[in-house]
């Protein structure tokens, strides 16, 4: 039967998560974590519906949101059996609206809006086949898998015929690897407790709370300050030792000589990988920090705005690690040509997460990932973030430190009614409320 897009709802939602510093870093010292939020309406009796959402971190989610809707226009009225047909095309066609992609092109707000809308359609696909996102991956054919894949600027890495040769030469062992994932779950790292703004005791005291709940890795945010950051990352490592591993993350602050001096002085707590070492989009600079500061990895990717960047990235030795993240991308199409061409590079995958939604969406590239794709769990961790999953329909599980595969039909992107209500900027019930006691102590 066939299922028709009849209306493109949005919302503007936001969580006062500044006002504990949650999520705080050297360079976002007060995020209030935020959703641009889609629902794709249907004609189906039975209520499907498609959700979808980009991440942001407040100010600015509303240009997001406009964004969406400036796009939806491509969306309305077509029906599910249509789109899912040649999924490949129905993506070019979101990115390809020559008036809209002037204020791209695949970069920055429109993007963005791009993205909730892909990953929202996904959602309703994946709703209306009765299985979890990941799962409809898994069991699609590699010649379907490929044609959602969208090769254009890529193909001079990856050809259509080798990402096929990929997910052939996986497919026969895929059920061994699917009943793995169900057994054990994808190995996760945190991190809940090394936020830049929390104080020594509540850093220390989050340490400790995650040793005892299983957690194996762990990530501190550095880069505002050298002391800080030693003394910190002492702290950190008199609690959770060496066997555990730690990563850091400093934003965007450093330039690249910066970045270089600064861990060599941090190089001696043996982290993992620095996160976002410089300027997200400076590559050169990326490939030079990670010569420089070699056997620590350079790791990027939450602001790696499409696949044009990540291939430029991986041909420039310039990144260890590559953090997709689910709705900078383009959507679940985009993402897929990121794994496919990191599987390639043989580069692991280790996407970004936390936000708000961005453990619920990245669950299922990560399990998607090792079961079809890189067929490895050699140096992958994917992020969590102990925030916000009470506001959603079928929120991630965590097991000893490791994600558990959703077994909800869809994205797991669905959040709760009251939440939407609750959370819409400036209307909902939690920012009225503050707008009116400040306005009290004025
Ligand atoms: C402002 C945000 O919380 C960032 O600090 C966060 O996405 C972070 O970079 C991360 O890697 O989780
Ligand atoms: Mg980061």
């Amino acid at each position: 039967m066939s299922v028709t897009i009849t209306d493109i709802e949005t919302y503007d939602i936001r969580f006062p998560t500044s006002r504990n510093l949650d999520g705080s870093d050297a360079m976002n010292p007060s995020p209030d974590y935020s959703a641009a939020y889609v629902i794709l309406k249907t004609d189906s009796p039975d209520g499907l519906e498609g959700h979808g959402l980009a991440f942001t971190i407040g100010r600015g989610n509303e240009i997001v949101v406009s964004a969406i809707q400036a796009l939806s226009y491509l969306i309305r009225g077509l029906t599910l059996e249509y789109i899912t047909s040649d999924m490949g095309t129905f993506w070019y066609r979101l990115v390809g609206d020559s008036q809209l992609r002037w204020i791209g092109p695949e970069k920055g707000a429109i993007h963005l809006g791009l993205a909730a809308l892909v990953n929202a359609v996904w959602d309703l696909y994946a709703k209306a086949e009765g299985k979890p996102l990941w799962k409809l991956l898994v069991d699609m054919t590699p010649e379907q898998i490929v044609s959602c894949v969208p090769f254009r600027y890529i193909r001079d890495v990856l050809t259509p015929q080798e990402a096929l040769e990929i997910l052939k030469s996986n497919e026969p062992t895929k059920h061994i690897r699917e009943r793995e994932m169900l057994e054990r779950g994808f190995p996760a790292y945190t991190t809940s407790a090394g936020w830049l703004g929390y104080s020594d005791d509540k850093l220390a005291a989050l340490c400790r709370r995650c040793v005892e709940e299983g957690w194996s890795h762990f990530k501190m945010k550095v880069g505002a300050n050298l002391e800080d950051d030693i003394r910190r990352a002492s702290l950190i490592r008199d609690i959770i030792g060496y066997d555990c591993a730690l990563m850091m993350d400093a934003n965007q602050v450093w330039d690249v000589d910066q970045a270089i001096s600064w861990m060599k002085e941090l190089s001696k707590f043996n982290p993992v990988w620095i996160e976002e070492p410089t300027s997200p989009d400076d590559i050169l600079g990326h490939a030079r920090i990670a010569r420089e500061i070699a056997p620590v990895g350079v790791a990027t990717g939450e602001h790696c705005h499409n696949r044009v960047m990540f291939k430029q990235f991986m041909q420039a030795n310039a990144i260890d690690y590559c953090q997709v993240d689910a709705c900078r991308l383009g959507g679940v199409n985009e993402v897929l040509a990121v794994l496919l061409m990191a599987a390639k590079f043989g580069i692991p995958v280790c996407p970004h997460a936390g936000g708000v939604g961005l453990c619920e969406y990245v669950q299922h590239i990560s399990i998607f990932d090792y079961i079809y794709v890189s067929a490895s769990l050699e140096n992958r961790v994917l992020e969590y973030v102990d925030h916000l999953h009470e506001h959603f329909v079928d929120p991630v599980v965590i097991r000893n430190g490791n994600y558990m595969p959703p077994t909800s039909p869809g994205y797991s992107i669905t959040m709760k009614k009251e939440s939407l209500e609750q959370y819409q900027y400036p209307t909902g019930i939690v920012w009225s409320l503050s707008e009116s006691q400040s306005r009290k102590t004025m």
